[in-house]
């Protein structure tokens, strides 16, 4: 068996020994790899007047390198005449001059840049470092490829897509965010699996609310819109109360209310989307249901944000092809994660319209690499992640411990799901109550 690096070694051997060798090797790689700039004007008169060869061209700064868990982030003050893009498109020959797995560049303000350099594959087999919780709703989801982690924050991003083939990491990255939300008070998580349930109803003592068919999911959706509608008039109170204190006090979200007065955030998550919008029989029913269960999905995505409603959509396509409106709601997804795909198509529903640098990362996963993933944002910018693997034991273990932080929601009770045919209302894991 081939012996594994583990972390430690990196840290306490590896790294140090690394960090040497970069600063020794520096001037000389970013002279190969071009990223030099010619002596100013100034110095060549100097050196002419001088009667002294001409002065050599000078290197961008390293003013800072610190080893890390992973590997090594080294700070460089550019030269002028250069920009973020020289040290971008040089960051493959930089990996092979320092002799390192995976070189990232990121701007950190005008004229200094950061290298994060991992030593080694850290995506073969994910360790997650240790992260100290934090306020807000946040979970940390995978490690980078860079060695940092992937938060999902829905703060920041509100609305998500998931997508991949089939035996990609869909549901085992689903799972992750499931146990990392469960641990979460006052959040509550609904969810929507029409494969029968057989994804979230281990999960099922943390959801308050979960359905397994179409016809409960449109209902479900419509109540949510109902408690969207009322949460709006929670925020229109208080914002009514303030009217005479000064502007930036009124709240226009369920974040700016108090926290005694905030209703639970809802987090909705629908295992494969194609069950709610594809129309099996082709009878007029089924797709008026299905662009009920789309438009609502619509005006939750665009209206759900302020109320703390949030939506977690995962699915093997996500393309005109699975009816009207669906392109629509895919603008509303912000966050955009893509698992292993076989095709171009489906790369381009994921990435094409916000991060066309992404199609081709993740049309090139291995297929030995599930949970391996390529995650963007609206912004543009993209990167390779991966999820620890997750066994579903471990998630319901998580869900069952945090039963007692499951928020009751009056809207949603027809659908809390009964555990061993018990109703959790009943059984005797205490149920929270929402905040007013
Ligand atoms: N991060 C990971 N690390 C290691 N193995 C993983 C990871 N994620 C998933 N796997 C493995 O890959 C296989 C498929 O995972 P999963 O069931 O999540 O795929 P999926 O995309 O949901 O598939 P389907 O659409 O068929 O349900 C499982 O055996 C799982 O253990």
């Amino acid at each position: 068996m081939r012996w594994r690096r583990p972390a430690w070694y990196w840290r306490g051997i590896s790294g140090p020994v690394a960090a040497v060798r970069l600063r020794v090797r520096w001037g000389s790689v970013m002279e190969a790899c071009e990223l030099v700039v010619a002596p100013t004007r100034f110095r060549l008169t100097v050196a002419r007047m001088a009667h002294r060869p001409a002065p050599a061209p000078r290197v961008p700064r390293l003013v800072r390198l610190r080893v890390t868990r992973t590997g090594l982030v080294g700070r460089v003050r550019l030269r002028p005449g250069q920009d973020t893009h020289d040290f971008a498109t040089a960051a493959d020959r930089l990996r092979h001059s320092f002799a390192m797995q995976q070189v990232v560049v990121r701007e950190l303000r005008a004229g200094v840049v950061e290298l994060r350099m991992t030593g080694y594959d850290v995506l073969r087999r994910v360790q997650m470092p240790r992260v100290k919780p934090t306020s807000g709703l946040r979970v940390p989801m995978a490690l980078r490829e860079d060695g940092s982690v992937h938060w999902r924050d829905y703060r920041q991003t509100p609305h998500a897509l998931n997508l991949g083939a089939t035996q990609s990491g869909k549901s085992v990255y689903q799972r992750r965010l499931v146990m990392g939300l469960a641990k979460l008070p006052n959040v509550a998580l609904v969810g929507v699996d029409c494969k029968e349930g057989v994804e979230l109803a281990p999960l099922a003592r943390r959801f308050s609310a979960l359905v397994d068919n179409p016809d409960d999911a449109l209902a479900l959706l419509e109540a949510l819109l109902g408690r969207m509608a009322e949460t709006y008039q929670v925020i229109r109170a208080e914002q009514r109360i303030t009217a005479d204190v000064p502007d930036a006090e009124i709240t226009a979200d369920i974040w700016g209310l108090p926290e005694e007065k905030r209703p639970a955030l809802v987090v909705v998550v629908i295992d494969e989307i194609a069950e709610l919008s594809l129309v099996s029989s082709g009878s007029k029913e089924e797709e008026k249901r299905r662009d009920q269960i789309i438009t609502a999905l619509v005006r939750l995505a665009q209206l759900g944000r302020a109320a703390g409603i949030y939506l977690e959509l995962c699915g093997q396509r996500f393309g005109a092809d699975l009816g009207k409106g669906i392109t629509t709601l895919r603008a509303q997804l912000s966050g955009r994660v893509s698992h292993r795909v076989n095709d171009e198509g489906t790369a381009k529903m994921a990435f094409g319209d916000i991060a066309p640098g992404a199609v081709l990362a993740c049309m090139q996963i291995p297929d030995n690499r599930p949970g391996a993933a390529v995650v963007a944002s609206s912004s543009g910018g993209w990167s390779m992640i991966r999820t620890p693997k997750t066994s579903m034991r471990a998630a319901a273990n998580v869900c069952n411990a945090h039963a007692d932080l499951t928020p009751d929601i009056p809207e949603l009770a027809r659908w809390r799901p009964s555990v061993a045919g018990i109703s959790l209302a009943e059984s005797s894991v205490p149920a929270v109550s929402e905040a007013a």
